[in-house]
């Protein structure tokens, strides 16, 4: 056993050298088959792949609102507050090459942006113990994924606008046999053109409480009246798939309900303010009344020091730190922490080892 600042900002330690006394024999230190295409793989690959054109220019740079046609029309089937709910929800849906990309939709991500306070009032079983923010030090072993076991669960963290939703959005695209996301679970009513279990699984009000009861969300919230939330279940789907899943949490929801994944943390941290006002130029951002705003100088001093404060509150809960500077360099190295992530050894909280017995 050691006793270590439980998690080190910059990357953990994978030197087998630094085994713990008892550890050496363990069959969970055996090197696990290679499940995912190594660096120089993706690297070849990247140079063939639509992420390496450039980020394509938007044209939608002013605030949504339902046009007047709409307006009129608005009573015989939506209001107009559910017209412009349904242009922010539709907006992100993707479907690409046949793959379709649930866990992207805006309504989703604008619930985990927007009520991030209130869900931090309200939801106890998603704040951290006191004692993990407040103690710096944790008793850990270090630990392979045995071949036999599902992956480890992926889980990015940052501030909001720094490129999450890119990052994960690309790598699915990239590899969708290998990584997958979650499909997102919503007590909101299915529209025209949705199926359930392909967009969200859409769920009554009340099972979607009788589940937050029984704490079966690794966060959940709502958004216009509507619930939304990431259930264990849904990443549990994935996982048994044999793929490895990756979702984007706040980090006061890491420790909640995953501690039995063996979650991997990845911080994705922003560039200085001279870096993304380069790297963002043609980025787009939504706010809670813009779709495809262009960033504005605000956003890249609000963003840095966002991330920031971020990383000083939460870094010991952080396995890695990845610096979202250029895209596809981000990109690759995303792929290259993961595959490290589940293939070599890696530090986690003793309490964690113990969930299996
Ligand atoms: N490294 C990068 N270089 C250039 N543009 C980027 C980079 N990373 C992300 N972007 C762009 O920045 C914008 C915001 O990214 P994204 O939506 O992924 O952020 P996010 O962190 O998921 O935000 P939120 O949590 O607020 O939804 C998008 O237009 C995306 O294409």
């Amino acid at each position: 056993m050691a006793f270590k600042q439980r998690r080190r900002a910059g990357g953990c330690r994978t030197n087998p050298t630094t085994l713990v006394a008892g550890q050496g024999n363990c069959p969970a230190l055996q090197p696990a088959p290679g499940l995912i295409p190594s660096a120089s793989m993706l690297k070849s690959k990247l140079k063939e792949h639509w992420w390496c054109q450039p980020l394509q220019g938007h044209t939608c740079i002013r605030p949504y609102s339902v046009p007047e046609d709409d307006r009129t029309h608005a009573e015989d089937k939506h209001t107009v507050a559910e017209l412009e709910e349904i242009h922010f929800d539709e907006a992100d849906s993707d479907i690409t090459d046949g793959i379709y990309l649930a866990g992207f939709r805006r309504s989703f991500r604008l619930w985990q942006r927007t009520s991030f306070r209130k869900r931090r009032q309200s939801c106890t079983s998603c704040t951290p113990s006191s004692g993990t923010l407040s103690t710096p030090y944790e008793e850990v072993v270090l630990y392979q994924r045995p071949p036999q076991e599902t992956h480890r669960l992926i889980i990015l963290v940052g501030a909001a606008k720094v490129g999450i939703n890119e990052l994960r959005k690309r790598l699915i695209k990239l590899n969708p046999s290998t990584f997958q996301g979650p499909v997102p679970h919503t007590s909101r009513p299915i529209r025209a053109g949705e199926q359930t279990e392909r967009e969200y699984h859409f769920v009554t009000k009340e099972l979607f409480e009788y589940m937050v009861c029984n704490h079966r969300f690794v966060e959940y919230g709502e958004y216009k009246g509507h619930l939304y939330g990431t259930s264990t279940d849904a990443i549990d789907e994935v996982l048994k798939r044999g793929r490895m899943c990756i979702i984007d949490v706040e980090p006061h929801s890491i420790q909640s309900q995953t501690k039995k994944l063996k979650p991997y943390v990845i911080f994705i941290k922003a560039p200085s303010p001279d870096r993304l006002r380069q790297t963002r130029r043609d980025a787009r951002t939504i706010t809670n009344c813009t779709v495809n705003r262009a960033f504005t100088e605000e956003d890249f001093v609000e963003l840095e020091e966002a991330s920031r404060l971020m990383e000083a509150k939460y870094k010991q809960l952080f396995d890695s730190v990845l610096v979202n500077d250029d895209l596809q360099d981000a990109c690759m190295q995303l792929c290259s922490i993961i595959q490290a992530a589940q293939h070599e050894p890696q530090w986690i909280p003793v309490s964690w080892s113990q969930t299996d017995e």
